[in-house]
Order: structure tokens, then sequence, then C-alpha cells
């Protein structure tokens, strides 16, 4: 099946955008196995670009963003001290993930708000806050079960050590 079987513009589309939908569109691919990257500016070419450009971005977010650096520190300490206080495997792979997941949510977080800037550009618009506030709360939410998880697997050891010292 061709995949502009499925490219028909909806009836209350602006004006403006029937051209991409056209027959000259560039979301038009002849082959539908093939990824639709037609408004593309570059796609990456091969494998090591891709994670060139992949680690391009984990470096912006770190540089850029004060929030991704201090998730970084406190995931980093939170994985060093299950290793120091010989955690279950289980109970690791739990802090590993949860520490993971902040991060991630965090780039998330990061492309959502520059797509929403690029989009509206220096004006007001609620689905602008709309979308940055949501994005926002979902780190809040990863960034909560990462304390609720520290607590939980973390701390009684923790507390067991400096007991006993
Ligand atoms: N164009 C906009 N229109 C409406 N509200 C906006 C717009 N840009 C930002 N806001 C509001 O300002 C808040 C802060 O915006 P910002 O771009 O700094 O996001 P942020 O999530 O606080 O950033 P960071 O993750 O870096 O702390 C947003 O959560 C949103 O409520």
């Amino acid at each position: 099946m061709k995949i502009d079987q499925h490219l028909t513009a909806p009836s209350n589309v602006s004006p403006s955008l029937p051209s991409l939908f056209g027959s000259n569109s560039p979301l038009l691919v002849e082959d539908s196995s093939k990824p639709n990257r037609g408004l593309a500016w570059q796609v990456a070419p091969n494998l090591w670009l891709s994670f060139r450009y992949a680690w391009a971005g984990v470096r912006y977010a770190y540089t850029t963003q004060r929030n991704f650096r201090i998730h970084t520190v406190i995931g980093a300490f939170a994985v060093s001290l299950g290793i120091g206080l010989h955690v279950t495997n289980v109970e690791m792979a739990v802090v590993g993930l949860t520490c993971a997941l902040v991060l991630v949510l965090e780039l998330l977080n990061t492309a959502l708000e520059s797509v929403v800037d690029l989009t509206v550009q220096k004006s007001y618009h609620e689905l602008a806050k709309i979308a940055k506030d949501c994005a926002a709360g979902a780190v809040l939410i990863s960034a909560l079960t990462a304390v609720f998880v520290a607590s939980w697997i973390l701390l009684p050891p923790l507390l067991t050590l400096i007991r006993s010292l």
C-alpha cells in the first residue's frame, strides 16, 4: 500500500497547508517501507553520525539545563550508593532505571521546549503553556518517584550502616 493514500488533507485544514498534501508534497514517498522524511533538513547518513547527534543532544541538555545537571549528579550519587551498599541486582536495576527515567524525561522536556519556542517564538499561547507545563509535570513526577524509590531501597541499608559505625 502506498503511504500517500493516507495523506489527504482534512476538511478543516488551513488554506496554506494543502501544499503539504498535494502531488508535489515532500511528505509523499514512493516506497512505504522507507521512512517518510521529506521535510527533514538533513537525515543522519550513518549510525555513527546518529550517535554523534544524539550525544550532542545530551551535551546540550547538560550544559544549558541546570535541572539536568542536578539530576545527573543525584543519579550518579544514587547509583554509587547502591553499589556501595551492596543492594541486590533487582534493586540496583530499579534504582538505575528510575535515574535514567528522570534524565530521559528531562531530555524530552528540553526538546519539547525548543519545539514550542520554535513554533510560537516570543508570543504567549495557551497551548504552548499547556505543552510546557505538562512536560515539566512529567519530569516532576519522575523525580518524586525517584525520591520514593531511593527512600525505599537505599535509605534502610544506609541507616543500618550509619547505626553500625
Ligand atoms: N510561549 C509561551 N506561552 C505561554 N506560556 C509560556 C510560554 N513559554 C513559557 N511559558 C510558561 O513559562 C513556564 C516556564 O517556561 P520555560 O520555557 O522556562 O519552561 P521550564 O519548563 O520552566 O524550563 P526549565 O525546564 O528549563 O526549567 C512554562 O512552564 C509555561 O507555563
